[in-house]
């Protein structure tokens, strides 16, 4: 990840890896973010580990990123992709944390497309 700052000739994959941690620092900086920072306490949401198999969080996704555990980008945007789904599945549309779901899920996408181009 040194090679970010570094003006040296990195390869691909290295570039792809920078574009991850940037669009993830600007999910982790979003206002709407709180509730997917950090992995959701099991024991303190009731039914919240009986519902959701997978449960994923801005966190864990960085971790994964920095411990280069994301082999190419589909995995980057699959974990992403799951913090928004459970959301969906567990949390009313009509309630904040699933509106704030909704948002952040508009915000990545967008992001997303205009890296990509
Ligand atoms: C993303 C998500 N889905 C379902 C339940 C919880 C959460 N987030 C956790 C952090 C959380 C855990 N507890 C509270 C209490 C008020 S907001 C909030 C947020």
């Amino acid at each position: 990840l040194v090679s970010c700052t570094k003006r040296t000739k990195t390869p691909k994959s290295e570039l792809a890896v920078c574009r991850y941690v940037l669009l993830l620092a600007e999910l982790e900086a979003h206002q709407d973010a709180w509730p997917f920072l950090r992995p959701v306490k099991l024991k303190s949401v009731p039914g919240y580990k009986k519902i959701i198999k997978k449960p994923m969080d801005f966190f864990t996704i960085k971790e994964k990123l920095i411990n280069n555990m994301y082999l190419n980008q589909e995995n980057f945007v699959i974990d992403v992709n799951l913090v928004f789904d459970n959301c969906q599945k567990f949390n009313e549309d009509d309630s904040e944390i699933g509106r704030a779901g909704h948002r952040m899920k508009r915000f990545f996408d967008k992001r997303w497309t205009e890296l990509l181009h």
